[in-house]
């Protein structure tokens, strides 16, 4: 089994862990952050169709979204679709497309009941109206909870989003609001679409693929990385709690030695 922390390196200043403290004893990661891979894999070994492997990764989705509740999470981003899955078949895409709708319609009342947020990262308007409307529903009945933020990147890239930023802060300068100079990491942040969200602690990526697949490739600079074997339908809560394990048992910096 293939399961390990891969630490980044340097970055921006901060606090060594304090003298004294243990390093082993690190808080629960606020934002976990999951590319979630290895369906049709899952499926394949079962000579099942594709399909089928995503619909037990939704099964999935709500059993890890329980778990990181339940440990403390304040925000659990999943990647759902990224720009780039609208070259699947099409009528993968058009399964796909409805799983939010299936997802939200068998689970929205417990995610309510356990005071979970959902919103959603990437390009909205772009999904078919379908979708939109089953994200949109779960995000207004969910809007005033404070618990668990879960949020979807659906239709997302982050190059793309990085280029929407550039853009809106090339308009800022044009329309005399920015000077250049002004120009700034934080600025740059805060015209992302995560600039509400703390930057994830933890990514978690299943089925042994070791890349970022244009993923927050900006948010996740300080990020401890876990990388698993272990197929997305197959990722349980022990599998969760032993990702969170591997951050814990780490000294983290943020740079220095
Ligand atoms: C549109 C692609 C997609 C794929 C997908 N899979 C398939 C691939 C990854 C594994 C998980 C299951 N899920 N699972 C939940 C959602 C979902 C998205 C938004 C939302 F508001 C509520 C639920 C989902 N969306």
């Amino acid at each position: 089994m293939l399961d390990k922390l891969i630490r980044k390196k340097g970055g921006r200043e901060a606090a060594e862990t304090p003298e004294g403290q243990n390093p082993g004893t690190r808080e629960v990661p606020e934002h976990i952050a999951i590319i979630m891979d290895g369906n049709g894999r899952w499926a394949k070994k079962r000579a099942l169709p594709r399909i089928a492997g995503h619909h037990e990764g939704m099964k999935t989705v709500r059993k890890i979204t329980r778990e990181a509740n339940l440990l403390g999470v304040k925000v659990l981003t999943l990647y759902a679709f990224s720009t780039e899955n609208w070259k699947r078949p099409k009528p993968e895409v058009e399964f796909l497309m409805k799983l939010p709708d299936e997802f939200l319609g068998t689970y929205l009342p417990e995610l309510i009941e356990q005071n979970v947020r959902v919103e959603m990262i990437g390009d909205y308007e772009s999904l078919p109206p379908h979708t939109k409307r089953a994200i949109r529903r779960a995000m207004d009945e969910t809007a005033e909870n404070d618990g668990l933020i879960l949020n979807f990147a659906m239709n997302y890239g982050s190059r793309a989003e990085l280029a929407d930023a550039v853009k809106s802060i090339a308009r800022s300068v044009d329309e005399g609001k920015v000077r250049p100079e002004e120009i700034d990491e934080r600025m740059i942040s805060a015209a992302l679409m995560t600039a509400h969200l703390p930057e994830p602690d933890l990514l978690i990526r299943t089925s042994g693929e070791v890349r970022l697949s244009n993923f927050m490739l900006w948010q996740l600079a300080y990020t401890e990385f876990w990388f698993t074997d272990t197929l997305w339908p197959d990722f349980d809560e022990a599998a969760l709690r032993e990702a969170i394990d591997g951050y814990q048992a780490r000294n983290r910096r943020y740079g220095g030695i």
